[in-house]
């Protein structure tokens, strides 16, 4: 329950821009590997040629899939898919699958690979995928930091190196300074060899009572 704050405000209110306060949905002892399959049938769903009569089995089988989940839909705050810190990309699919190994106030790191889905081209990883790892983790990085909730105003990204699919890599990122609601963060993406792959500067806003 939220508290009345010195300035007549509302603390949760107001640390939580115009969010409703989630609890976070703990996933049941089957969620990480429900999320490993689903995984594995995007790779195969954009690396495979099969024949017509299996691509008609494989709707089949995906639409009784889909029948059988379907009446279990929540909204946004109520699936486990996100909240789940011990699962990679947090048991979210739209994630990359990458594991948090610091979570503090001078900043974030996580480690993971990228996956036949995350194919740009030439074996290197889809452009687009970069900027969504460095975005989700500058808003690990504020919540680390014990600011207020906020949203990316930009994100700058430098292509330094080609990302290759597989590999275990790194990427860690931080708060750098702060002018009133705007944190100015940056990252960096490495190979274990320490190689910068890509680097990221974005501006995180915090957000005002109501703001979406
Ligand atoms: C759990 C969910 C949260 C986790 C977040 C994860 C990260 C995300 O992906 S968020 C999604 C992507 N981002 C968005 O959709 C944001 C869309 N934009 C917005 O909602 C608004 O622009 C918002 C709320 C960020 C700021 O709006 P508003 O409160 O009107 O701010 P505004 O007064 O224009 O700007 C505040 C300050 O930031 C500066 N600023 C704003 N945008 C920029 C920008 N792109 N570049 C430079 N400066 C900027 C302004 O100049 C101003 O500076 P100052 O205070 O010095 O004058």
């Amino acid at each position: 329950m939220s508290e009345q704050n010195s300035r007549g405000g509302d603390d949760a209110y107001e640390h939580h821009g115009g969010f409703p306060v989630y609890e976070p949905v703990k996933a049941g002892p089957n969620f990480g590997r429900f999320v490993d399959v689903f995984r594995r049938l995007q790779d195969l769903a954009v690396s495979t040629h099969a024949p017509d009569d299996v691509v008609d089995q494989a709707i089949a089988q995906a639409e009784a899939l889909g029948d059988l989940l379907e009446p279990y839909k929540v909204g946004e705050g109520k699936s486990p898919a996100g909240f789940n810190v011990d699962i990679p990309g947090r048991g979210s699919l739209l994630l990359p699958p990458w594991t948090i190994e610091k979570f503090d106030a001078d900043g974030v790191r996580e480690r993971g690979h990228f996956r036949r889905y995350h194919l740009g081209g030439n074996g290197a990883v889809h452009g687009g995928t970069i900027p969504l790892l460095f975005d989700d983790l500058f808003g690990m990085v504020i919540h680390a930091s014990g600011r207020p909730i906020a949203r990316t105003g930009y994100l700058h990204v430098n292509y330094r190196k080609i990302t290759p699919l597989w590999d275990e890599l790194v990427v860690e990122g931080r708060v750098d300074s702060v002018d009133g609601r705007k944190a100015f963060c940056s990252a960096e993406l490495r190979d274990l060899d320490g190689t910068v792959l890509a680097d990221s500067e974005a501006l995180m806003i915090e957000l005002l009572p109501g703001q979406p």
